[in-house]
């Protein structure tokens, strides 16, 4: 679903040489990055950002992680429930093809929201930018609850005119907080889940808060063990 408040065409639209992989390319776009912990307004700062391109008469869409329907399957909507409606995709490459190639040609700019889930979102950007002359906005987590790099997003740095990394409020302490803490016990690395399963945290609670979680799995663990050993040796 794209949106648009006025007619205004995209001035971008003329082929203006080839690049070294030997795409036709048009002026350049534009790739801005907002990335950090959950809860630091990302999907807030993309939203703003969308809606003042749109209020400035430029066509705008939004693409959001069809792995990520906590809220809403066809709305990117942030936790406190500033919502914008959205195609909601399995990946990028796809978009083109479901948007329709009219639609697309005369789109600005596309904002794309849990991008860390988006393996393509590298190819998706430089061809959008470089080739397409688009305005991609694009916002996710830069790490997982591991702190370990998350999906592409780190990846498009290199392609990216700004990029913002916003901080949240530590839920134990109040301090900013840069970090995503796992409040549960699973381990995969993709986790859909909002406040009961993640909270932000500083640097000293995502290190002690690790710890409080580790021990608590140990305890349990050692709770599972006893359990299998019989408490009578038995008598053959
Ligand atoms: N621990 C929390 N639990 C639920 N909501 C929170 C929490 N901390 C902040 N928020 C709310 O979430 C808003 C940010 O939401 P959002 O833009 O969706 O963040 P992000 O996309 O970075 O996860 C904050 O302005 C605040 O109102
Ligand atoms: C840290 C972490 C998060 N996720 C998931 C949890 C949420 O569904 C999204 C992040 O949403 P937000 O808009 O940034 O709040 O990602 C995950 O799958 N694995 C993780 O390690």
């Amino acid at each position: 679903m794209s949106y648009s408040t006025s007619s205004f065409k995209n001035p971008v639209s003329v082929p203006t040489g080839t690049d070294q992989r030997g795409h036709n390319h048009v002026n350049s776009g534009e790739i801005h990055v907002i990335f950090g912990p959950m809860f630091a307004g990302k999907t807030t700062a993309l939203l703003r950002r969308i809606n003042s391109e749109a209020k400035m008469g430029r066509n705008v869409v939004m693409i959001k992680s069809n792995k990520d329907t906590r809220y809403a399957v066809d709305a990117v909507v942030t936790h406190d429930g500033t919502k914008l409606p959205c195609w909601s995709l399995p990946d990028l490459s796809s978009f083109k093809q479901r948007f329709g190639s009219d639609a697309y040609e005369k789109v600005d700019v596309i904002g794309i929201d849990e991008a860390q889930f988006f393996d393509d979102l590298y190819d998706f950007c430089y061809k959008a930018t470089d080739i397409d002359g688009k305005t991609v906005v694009v916002a996710g987590l830069d790490g997982d609850y591991l702190r370990r790099k998350f999906g592409s997003v780190l990846d498009i740095i290199p392609l990216a005119d700004t990029v913002t990394k916003l901080t949240a409020r530590c839920e134990i302490c109040g301090k900013r907080a840069i970090f995503t803490l796992r409040k549960t016990e699973e381990m995969q690395k993709e986790l859909i889940g909002g406040a009961a399963m993640y909270m932000p945290v500083c640097r000293q609670h995502y290190v002690n808060g690790k710890s409080v979680v580790e021990s608590a799995k140990k305890v349990i663990e050692s709770h599972q063990v006893q359990e299998l050993i019989p408490e009578k040796p038995l008598v053959t």
